[in-house]
């Protein structure tokens, strides 16, 4: 309840009031009878006898939202005209655009951005393929792939389904790091034809960026898409997690005093993200990690059909410890959740080591309501906006590719992803290191520069950036 309050559903009502002494007082009290709270009130249109208003309602959930309007269609003197959604109003027409450049003003400009002019331009790529990075988007824009397959923790809901929140990640590349991403939902699941498309469509784009497409298909397509492509290919949900999440560990066990070494970490959920959150804590030195997924925990006397669980077995549970998550998490300092709501429960976070830090990650809503578990543990973290310590990709993507994109990289290799965690880790400095503030705030201006710098100096040491001297005075 505590997490649908904070979560909250906005509602824009436009009533129609009689214009009577007392009306308005009528209306504001029986919206808060009903439990909401007004936010604005909007006079939109006033005769002799009626008024109509905008008023804007925070209510817990959608349900809550409901009685409500039910409330005030029972009231004397007042219409219930419409009734909008402020998320849905957000995304009435989709939340992105292409804008050109230049206008095209006259014949002249006509001639030069399209036919005949175009032609020399085309023609100089034809003989020097490269000069697509000079002469073209290709150099700032990202495709953000998807088949819609595990969209957030909603699961397969499918490529169309899937496409608000490929709107939402090109939103945040634009803000965050000036780089054009565009959203690619295919109406597929088949994974040579996904790898097939992506080839296809590479050559208009300077990244692929991997999005909620489920395990293990995932690793599949991004291994074949990496060793095939000459641009990035970055499988979101697993690296952009990952190094978002060591970054905040990176803080957190400086809270508690502990070496990454020593740590007990359990992690819930081993897909695309749990997986390579595992990947990254072994090569950062973490030794102890158990992994937990529907079956219980995973060990290595056991033969799994999928073969990253195979590895995961092989690499992971040193003590080979059995059953499920009440067994892996006695003594546990750390718990990574990437499975999905109601995962985690109080008993389990009693049974943890002392200064237990919890990154319930699973989105939109995490293995714990927060509120339940604050009280029983020294950090806490989840992947939502409206918590402190949102350790969410979003930190991660936007400053990865445009360093990534700066450098014409031909790889994301794991000496750039490192380098990406700890430029995030440092920007939260010692004096502002707290258990409420272990990884900065996604609007911190900071973030995309030190990244990308960071990202781009691994490039060049490890050999992949086939550009040494990105110009900083240009936009892209
Ligand atoms: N905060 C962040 O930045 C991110 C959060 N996530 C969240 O992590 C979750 C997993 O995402 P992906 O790895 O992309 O999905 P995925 O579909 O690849 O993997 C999910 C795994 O969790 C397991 N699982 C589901 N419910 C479980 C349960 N009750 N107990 C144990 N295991 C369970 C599934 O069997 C599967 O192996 C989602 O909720 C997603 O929203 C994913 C990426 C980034
Ligand atoms: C944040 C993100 O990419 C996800 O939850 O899938
Ligand atoms: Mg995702």
């Amino acid at each position: 309840m505590a997490l649908q309050q904070r979560t909250g559903t906005s509602l824009i009502l436009r009533l129609e009031l009689d214009q009577s002494v007392g009306a308005f007082g009528q209306l504001t009290r029986a919206i808060g009878e009903a439990g909401g709270d007004i936010v604005a009130v909007d006079v939109i249109h006033v005769t002799k006898n009626t008024a109509i208003r905008d008023v804007t309602v925070q209510a817990f959930d959608r349900v809550h939202g409901e009685r409500i309007v039910q409330a005030l269609k029972e009231l004397p003197g007042v219409r219930v005209v419409n009734v909008s959604d402020r998320t849905f109003l957000l995304h009435l027409g989709g939340k992105i655009s292409i804008q050109p450049k230049s206008p095209v003003k006259n014949r002249d400009d006509l001639s030069r951005v399209y036919t005949p002019d175009v032609a020399r331009v085309c023609t100089a790529i034809q003989e020097d393929p490269a000069k697509a990075f000079q002469l073209t988007i290709k150099r700032n824009t990202v495709a953000i792939v998807t088949d819609g397959t595990a969209v957030l923790g909603l699961g397969d809901i499918g490529p169309a389904g899937a496409i608000p929140v490929m709107e939402g990640k090109a939103m945040l590349f634009k803000q965050f790091a000036d780089v054009d991403a565009f959203p690619i939902c295919l109406d597929t699941k088949d994974t040579d034809e996904i790898v097939r498309i992506v080839k296809a469509i590479a050559p208009t784009f300077g990244g692929i960026n991997l999005e909620d497409i489920s395990s293990p298909r995932c690793f599949e397509i991004e291994d074949r898409l990496r060793a095939e492509l000459d641009i990035p290919v970055f499988h979101d949900d697993q690296h952009g997690t990952a190094v978002v999440l060591l970054a905040g560990l990176l803080n957190a066990t400086k809270l508690i005093g502990k070496k990454l070494e020593q740590l007990q970490v359990v992690v819930t959920g081993i897909g695309a993200a749990g997986v390579a959150c595992t990947k990254i804590l072994l090569a950062a030195g973490v030794k102890n990690v158990i992994g937990v997924d529907r079956q219980g925990v995973l060990t290595r006397s056991v033969n799994y059909d999928n073969p990253i669980w195979q590895w995961y077995a092989q690499n992971t549970n040193p003590y080979e410890v059995r059953g499920g998550l009440q067994e892996a998490i006695a003594g546990a300092d750390v718990f990574i959740g990437l499975s999905g709501p109601g995962v985690l429960t109080v008993d389990h976070l009693k049974k943890m080591a002392r200064d237990p830090i919890v990154f319930a990650m699973a989105n939109p809503v995490p293995e714990i309501d927060p509120e339940e578990a604050e009280p029983y543990v020294r950090v806490l973290a989840t992947g939502r906006s409206d918590y402190p310590n949102q350790i969410n990709n979003v930190l991660c993507f936007p400053g990865i590719f445009r360093g990534a994109l700066d450098c014409r990289a031909k790889t994301i290799n794991e000496e750039m992803k490192l380098a990406a965690a700890r430029a995030i880790a440092s920007i939260v400095t010692d004096d502002e290191l707290n258990e409420q503030y272990i990884v900065p705030s996604v609007f911190n201006k900071k973030i995309s520069r030190a990244v990308s710098q960071a990202v781009i100096d691994a490039a060049i040491a490890t050999g992949v950036a086939r550009r040494e001297r990105p110009d900083y005075t240009q936009s892209n």
